[in-house]
C-alpha cells in the first residue's frame, strides 16, 4: 500500500510511544470499512488537509468484542486487517495505528487511555462517531472526550448515520450475511461484499457444459447463509460471473463451460444476490 505507515502497538510494561506525529485522527474497529467508516475517516481527512497534518486512524486488533467476552462469542469478521489498511490507504489515510486490544490495554482508565494514545501520539484533532466509547468498561464517551484531554486536542463527533431507519454498522451487515441477504448490503458497505479465497481445485462437467471451482475463503471473512449466489470473480485481470454454492463453509463456483481453465491461485469473490436453486444447473455438481 502506497505510502501508508502501519504502526502496531501492544500495551505492557516495555511498552515505548513512537515519536508522536502531528495528526487528525479517526478512531473505531472499521470492521468492513463501511459508508459510515467512511464518512468518520473522509471528515477527518478534510480537517488535516485543512491544517495540513497527517491523517491516522487508530483501529484495534483483534475486536474488542471477542475478547471482552472471553472468546465466548466468536466473532464474524468481514474484513481481514490488511483489507482494512488497504482501504484506509485508499481513503488518503497517512497512518494507521494498530492496538493490540487485549484484557490489559482493556482496563487503562478512560483518561490513562487519552494521555496514552491520543495526546502522546500527537493527536491535535479526534474523530469518531457518537457511539465510539474508551476506556475501562467504555466508561469514556464523546461527551467525555475533550474533558479528558484536558484542551489539547479538539473532537468532532460525526452523528449517527442511518439507510432505511437503520443505523449503518458492521453488525448489521453480519446479519444481512447470516441472513444470505447479499443484495442490501450494497446499500450499507459502499460496495458488493468480497471475499479473497484460494482455488482448492477446478474441473469441467461431464459434458463440459458447466466449470467448476472449488474455494476456501481466507480466514477473517464471513460467507453469507448456506444457499446460491450470483458472484463475480476477479481473478488475474479477469471478470467473470457465475454463481457459488455456499455450504459448511465452503464454496463451490459454477462458471459457463467455456471459461479457460486456467490455474488460479487465490479469487476474489463479490457477493451480488442470492438465486433460487432452481436456477442454477446443480444436477450436473
Ligand atoms: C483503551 C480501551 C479500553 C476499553 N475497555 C473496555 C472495557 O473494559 N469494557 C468494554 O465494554 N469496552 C471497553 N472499551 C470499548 C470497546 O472498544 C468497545 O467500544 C465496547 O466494547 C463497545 O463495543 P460495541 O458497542 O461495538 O459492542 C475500551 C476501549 C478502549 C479504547
Ligand atoms: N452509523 C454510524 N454513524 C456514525 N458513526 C459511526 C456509525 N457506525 C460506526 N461509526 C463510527 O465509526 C467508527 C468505527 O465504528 P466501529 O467499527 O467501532 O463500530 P460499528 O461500525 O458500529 O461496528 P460494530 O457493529 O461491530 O460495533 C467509530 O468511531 C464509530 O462511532
Amino acid at each position: 500500500m502506497k505510502d501508508l505507515k502501519t504502526v502496531y502497538l501492544t500495551h505492557g510494561p516495555e511498552f515505548s510511544l513512537p515519536k508522536p506525529e502531528p495528526c487528525v485522527m479517526a478512531m473505531g474497529f472499521f470492521d468492513g470499512v463501511h459508508v459510515a467508516h467512511q464518512q468518520v475517516i473522509l471528515e477527518a481527512k478534510n480537517i488535516a488537509r485543512k491544517r495540513k497534518i497527517k491523517l491516522a486512524v487508530m483501529t484495534f486488533f483483534p475486536h474488542p468484542r471477542e475478547v471482552l467476552n472471553l472468546g465466548k462469542e466468536k466473532m464474524n469478521y468481514l474484513t481481514p486487517l490488511e483489507v482494512k489498511l488497504d482501504r484506509f490507504s485508499k481513503l488518503g489515510v497517512d497512518i494507521v495505528y494498530v492496538i493490540k486490544f487485549d484484557l490489559v490495554f482493556a482496563e487503562l482508565s478512560p483518561k490513562e487511555f487519552i494521555d496514552t494514545y491520543v495526546t502522546g501520539l500527537g493527536v491535535k484533532h479526534a474523530v469518531a462517531g457518537f457511539d465510539f466509547t474508551y476506556g475501562q468498561k467504555g466508561k469514556g464517551t464523546m461527551k467525555t472526550m475533550s474533558t479528558d484531554g484536558e484542551g489539547k486536542f479538539l473532537v468532532t463527533v460525526i452523528s449517527k448515520l442511518d439507510y432505511k431507519g437503520q443505523k449503518i454498522s458492521s453488525t448489521f451487515i453480519r446479519n444481512l450475511l447470516s441472513h444470505g441477504e447479499v443484495n442490501e448490503i450494497a446499500s450499507y458497505l459502499g460496495d458488493y461484499y468480497e471475499t479473497r479465497g484460494k482455488v482448492v481445485s477446478h474441473y469441467h462437467s461431464r459434458i463440459g457444459k458447466r466449470f467448476y471451482i472449488d474455494v476456501a475463503v481466507h480466514p477473517y471473512y464471513t460467507l453469507p447463509a448456506n444457499g446460491i449466489y450470483e458472484v463475480e470473480m476477479h481473478s488475474e485481470g479477469h471478470v467473470y460471473h457465475g454463481s457459488a454454492l455456499v455450504y459448511s463453509n465452503k464454496i463451490k463456483l459454477s462458471f459457463d463451460g467455456t471459461i479457460k481453465n486456467q490455474t488460479y491461485e487465490t479469487v476474489k469473490l463479490k457477493w451480488i444476490r442470492s438465486l433460487d436453486i432452481e436456477r442454477v444447473q446443480l444436477q450436473q455438481i
